[in-house]
């Protein structure tokens, strides 16, 4: 299979601009193609692996992918797909969020040794260009006619939309001329909403490089969940690549927790797992669905693409733990990690009587209540079950003098937190 013909497989095309001319393209040349990413947020998720793991395929079969962290774009706002003006961003917030994701990026994108890649702002060649230079070196080129009539713009004319705005796609065009003529890129790729934007930088590329220019789009299509909802949020919002606002268990955990009836297009669109591997853990997925053995390899293969082997042995440390009830070996990072979002409370280092002690917790609501529990063995402190209403509990009892466990029946967790530590 060839780069494309794979992508056809996993499910990873939407629209071609001129599917055979790539084709032939890639077929003699390595090709330089790129992706742009708006430093819109402090982190990436993973809506942008979407095409940033196209991106990394084409890296994997040889060819040069060059990233480009929008600096000059991410301070206008892409209007594509958002129903509303938005408010601009500070540029220092910019700045801030480009450093962040360029960071990110590269960790994703250096694995390979000897990585071939680039990384552009395109802050860099936009910060300087005159308003004169602008409207007539630039804004001669396109014409309002045609720029009106792109999804982007038309879908906002009822609503309203910004000559800011209205403007955006001129630059990520600007974006694509200045790749094509100084890193010999020759092909844009991006999600299902970007065709507008990459087919206007298209015809800038025709109308400053001849009609004849070898330059190609290709965008890739929106991820969609079987039951209809957002691919990517969750309750808690949306899943980051920052382990500080998504921990790799969280992480691990949202793809382990995926329906049998798309673990199969994540393996195929997320993991660089082979057709053999995929069509194997496919036929497991109908065999012995209650295995859930490809969700088990899609969540293996995702957190250890983004937060490395140590980052799975967390998660996998942590989802054990806590299917076992066997915490007590957990760091207190891994506690964190694990019962960061369950219901907790922070109490005092000195001791107390425990019957006493969980309902200050805010964990039993009486102290009758509070002694049955104990009474019946429901009580367990990091793992273990205690059923001496008169235990003195102290920061003593605490993970690594920080944490206390305490689990009520079943699976009810909470985190208590030792005051000062
Ligand atoms: N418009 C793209 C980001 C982008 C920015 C500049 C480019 O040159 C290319 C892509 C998006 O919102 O996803």
């Amino acid at each position: 299979m060839n780069i494309i013909e794979e992508l056809e497989w996993r499910g990873a095309i939407n629209q071609q601009t001129d599917e055979d001319g790539l084709k032939a393209y890639i077929k003699d040349n390595k090709i330089s193609l790129y992706c742009g990413v708006d430093p819109t947020g402090d982190s990436l998720h993973i809506g942008h692996l979407i095409p940033f793991m196209v991106l990394k395929r084409f890296q994997l079969a040889g060819h040069r992918p060059v990233i480009l962290i929008g600096g000059a774009t991410g301070s206008i706002g892409d209007p594509s797909g958002k129903s509303e003006e938005r408010n601009l961003q500070s540029m220092e917030q910019v700045e801030d969020n480009a450093r962040k994701l360029a960071g990110q990026m590269e960790n994703l994108f250096l694995k390979e040794k000897d990585a071939d890649f680039r990384m552009v702002n395109n802050y860099d060649w936009t910060k300087n260009l005159t308003l004169l230079d602008f409207l007539r070196n630039i804004g001669k080129r396109f014409n309002v006619n045609t720029m009106i009539k792109k999804d982007i713009v038309a879908s906002r004319l009822e609503t309203g939309i910004s000559f800011t705005e209205f403007s955006y796609q001129i630059l990520q065009s600007m974006d694509f001329l200045h790749l094509f003529e100084n890193e010999d890129v020759r092909l844009q790729i991006g999600g299902a909403d970007q065709w507008g934007n990459i087919t206007s930088g298209l015809e800038l590329i025709r109308k400053e490089a001849g009609a004849d220019a070898e330059a190609f789009g290709l965008t890739i299509p929106l991820m969609l969940k079987s039951d209809g909802t957002k691919f990517g949020k969750t309750a808690g919002g949306a899943i980051w690549l920052d382990p500080e606002k998504t921990s790799p268990y969280e992480f691990y955990q949202f793809w382990l927790n995926q329906n049998d009836a798309d673990v199969v297009k994540y393996l195929k669109y997320f993991t660089f797992l082979s057709k053999e591997e995929i069509e194997a853990l496919e036929e497991k997925v109908a065999s012995e669905p209650e295995k859930r053995e490809a969700q088990r390899r899609l969540a293996e293969e995702m957190t250890t693409f983004v937060h490395g082997q140590s980052g799975l042995q967390d998660a996998q440390t942590i989802t054990e733990a806590l299917f076992s009830g066997n915490i007590a070996d957990l760091s207190a990072k891994q506690i964190e990690q694990g019962f960061g979002n369950m219901p907790g409370s922070t109490m005092p280092k000195e001791g107390n009587n425990l019957a006493v002690w969980l309902v200050d917790a805010g964990i039993e609501g009486s102290r009758r209540q509070s002694r049955e529990d104990i009474n019946n063995g429901a009580i367990y402190i990091n793992g273990q079950r205690l059923q001496d209403v008169d235990y003195e509990i102290s920061a003593t009892d605490a993970i690594e003098g920080k944490y206390i466990v305490v689990r009520r029946g079943k699976k009810k967790y909470f985190l208590v937190t030792i005051e000062g530590a």
